[in-house]
């Protein structure tokens, strides 16, 4: 997969029992993979780096390992600057201690140096032992030796101490009268001197003078002994054997790395260490959001037991959020991989959405909604994709989509189950259309039996992008036939689809199996799980088994806003911060998106005849309570008023919440409604209610329609029979 755009230099990592295709986290390692991932971006790893080698057949580099990348490297001398300023800190803050330290010993000091006193004290201590060991010993003659030496000795240190002192002060009598050194100055150097030899003489010689402390710029060190004991802890490795380290342990970017092997005979795989990772985690003594694991493959030099480790110093996953790439993007290819968002150690995940499916799953508030925007958001600057979406809980998070796509259904009350029910219906021909129409394409122009670019426009087949959002709100909401038959579409337009332009994008909030179908999950090939209570949760939304291989969405915590487990195929997952675009960004691609499409002249279905939109595109002024409203009837033309208080809830609560069907009247005809009738009749109920053309009417005149596209054949047909 590669980017066009140079902004979007992507990557993907895993973590997974088996890599296939992405980079191991461990930097150092060329590629841990063994085969392409489909869908995410492979950035290129560094060469292989060996610092300490095991594997025999490598030989050593040059360099140190920290020095074998320019992040590395950055990441070690910024590392060593944080450590640096730690260091001289420290020892700022305890200066004071320092100083009464210090001025306590030099006191101790001078009191030896006094007592001491040039081997005096020695001197005498010693005469003393041995004239008591001649005296036991009865050995008159040594007595008698002893006390003449002691004497001569005595003379010679009287006479050396006297040269000695009369020598020094001869000195610096010479010094001041000679070389004109200062007085003052000499007093203070000799005074300097001898308190830096009083304190040297007053210093326990097992203290150092500066002492160390818990002083480490980052929480988290590893060490081989730490790692050896975290694996054995975790019943990885047994008691009497070691790991070997393949890279030494080292720091790289926020944190530690390593690759090791698993010693022989112990019976475990990397498959084991990754199923372990909280208990290894819990023994390194960090959150296991910061054990960032994964195996290196036959394809890397690696093999069943070798482990790639990454250790993070504190939770990568947490602070500012990043603003999305395309923020600044003019216009974008679905061809091309999205940025989606950055790994553990901020290098950027992008998935390439052609022929893929994706699945949104997670408690409320995570960011789902987010995420899932992100690659609609990419496609909406693509004026060549069409946009099918239908968001069941009708709020206002895909509002500025009203000005770009073919089809929006809103809410999941019965009429407008209806209605997403023939929107399906109405991908399922368009689908059996393609697949007709590319059988008979021949094998020069269609040689895969599948949708190019080429083929995309000069056959009017624009890349079907499908939304859904809170599915469900859907499926909860049918009877049992309806909903099968429904899942059953779903599972034809993410099995079959794909190859003929599809791409389904579905979100739903609860991970149980009616909202999320099993046979549903398991088509789609993109599953991205936010925070879940637990790992029965988070196997709900990726697929059976993924928690026990490590993609497991349970371990992310009530902070982790935007960032959730992202599996990319069986064996391959990571875990992804999303990337940030909020809805008034979110309006403002949107708003370019249909600039793009008027001028490509793509602008169709739904979007083509909004009249909030284009009011909106022409910058005419609209009262929000009129476009909400228009918003929230959005493919109906008539709405009991009940039903719209209720959606506008949906939409806006603090704005809406206290709303009655009297104050909406009046706000209505504050926005220039003039009502032709105030009951509708709908489904055989005669209530309060508002007729869709009354609405419309109040759109201040300035807002023009873009001029329609020419038809399009949308001759169908109900054959979806031809596969890619
Ligand atoms: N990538 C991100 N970075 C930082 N914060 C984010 C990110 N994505 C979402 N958030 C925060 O999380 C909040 C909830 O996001 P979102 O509406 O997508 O949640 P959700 O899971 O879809 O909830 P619900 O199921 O109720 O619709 C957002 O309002 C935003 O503040």
């Amino acid at each position: 997969m590669t980017s066009t755009d140079p902004m979007v230099s992507a990557s993907s990592d895993s973590h997974g029992s088996d890599d296939d295709g992405v980079v191991v986290n461990f930097p150092y390692t060329a590629t841990d993979s063994s085969e392409t991932l489909p869908g995410t971006e492979v950035e290129p790893a560094p060469p292989v780096v060996e610092g300490e080698i095991v594997d025999e057949r490598e030989m050593p580099d040059v360099l140190p390992v920290w020095l074998s990348s320019r992040e590395s490297a950055k990441a070690t001398v910024r590392w060593a600057a944080e450590y640096g300023a730690r260091y001289v800190g420290f020892h700022v803050v305890r200066t004071p201690l320092y100083t009464l330290r210090i001025g306590w010993w030099a006191l101790r000091g001078v009191a030896r140096g006094l007592c001491r006193g040039a081997g005096w004290v020695t001197a005498r201590s010693d005469y003393r032992e041995m004239l008591c060991d001649a005296r036991e010993a009865r050995d008159w003659d040594r007595v008698r030796l002893l006390k003449i030496e002691r004497a001569e000795s005595a003379q010679h240190r009287w006479k050396m101490t006297g040269i000695s002192t009369a020598t020094l002060a001869a000195a610096a009598t010479a010094g001041v009268l000679a070389a004109d050194i200062d007085p003052t100055a000499l007093g203070w150097s000799a005074g300097l001197a001898t308190a830096l030899g009083a304190i040297w003489l007053g210093r326990p010689t097992d203290t150092p003078i500066l002492p160390t402390g818990p002083m480490m710029p980052v929480r988290m060190d590893l060490s081989a002994d730490m790692l050896t004991d975290a694996l054995r802890a975790a019943a990885l490795v047994k008691a009497d054997a070691t790991p070997s380290l393949v890279t030494p342990i080292h720091k790289d970017g926020a944190g530690w790395a390593t690759v090791f092997d698993l010693p022989r005979g112990g019976g475990k795989t990397a498959a084991d260490v990754l199923a372990k990772r909280a208990v290894v985690a819990a023994e390194l003594g960090v959150d296991e959001i910061q054990v960032i694991m994964s195996r290196v493959r036959a394809v890397a030099g690696g093999n069943a037991g070798r482990v790639s480790l990454w250790v993070a110093d504190d939770d990568p996953y947490l602070g500012a959020p990043n603003p999305s790439p395309l923020l600044g993007v003019e216009q974008f290819s679905v061809w091309d991989p999205i940025p989606f968002g950055q790994d553990a150690r901020g290098r950027r995940i992008a998935l390439d959405i052609m022929w893929q499916s994706m699945f949104f799953g997670g408690l409320p508030r995570r960011g789902k909604t987010f995420a899932q925007r992100i690659a609609s958001a990419a496609a909406v600057l693509d004026p060549y994709a069409r946009h099918y979406v239908a968001d069941g809980k009708g709020g206002a998070d895909w509002m500025p989509m009203r000005g770009v796509a073919h089809r929006l259904v809103l809410g999941a009350e019965e009429e407008a189950i209806e209605r997403f029910v023939s929107m399906l219906d109405e991908l399922i021909s368009e689908m059996g259309r393609r697949f007709a129409v590319l059988s008979t394409l021949p094998n020069s122009v269609c040689p895969e039996g599948k949708l190019t670019p080429e083929i995309q426009r000069r056959y009017d087949m624009p890349v079907v992008f499908i939304t859904i959002d809170e599915l469900q709100e859907y499926l909860s909401a049918m009877d049992n036939a309806t909903r099968e038959t429904t899942v059953e579409k779903l599972c034809r337009l993410a099995r079959r689809a794909p190859a003929a332009g599809f791409i389904l994008n579905a979100a739903s909030q609860r991970p149980d199996a009616d909202s999320v179908p099993t046979k549903l999950r398991e088509i789609i090939t993109y599953r991205y799980c936010t925070q879940v209570v637990d790992r029965t949760s988070s196997d709900m939304v990726l697929g059976k088994g993924k928690a026990a291989q490590g993609a497991d969405a349970s371990i992310l915590s009530e902070d982790h806003k935007g960032v959730g487990v992202l599996v990319t195929g069986p064996g391959s997952f990571e875990i992804v911060r999303c990337d940030y675009i909020d809805v008034p960004a979110f309006a403002e691609i949107c708003q370019r998106g249909r600039e793009l499409r008027i001028k490509a002249g793509t602008l169709s279905g739904d979007a083509a005849s909004d009249p909030v939109a284009a009011a909106e595109a022409a910058g005419v002024n609209i009262p929000a309570v009129l476009a909400d409203v228009l918003y929230v009837m959005h493919g109906t033309d008539r709405m009991h008023t009940t039903t719209i208080l209720d959606r506008l809830s949906n939409v806006d609560e603090d704005r809406y919440a206290d709303y009655t069907p009297e104050r909406l009247a009046t706000e209505l005809e504050n926005a220039g409604v003039s009502r032709t009738g105030k009951q509708v009749k709908i489904d055989g109920r005669n209530l309060a209610g508002y007729r869709r053309a009354d609405l419309e009417a109040a759109v201040p005149a300035g807002a023009t329609l873009p001029t329609p596209r020419p038809p399009v054949d949308e001759t169908s047909t109900d054959s979806d029979e031809v596969e890619g």
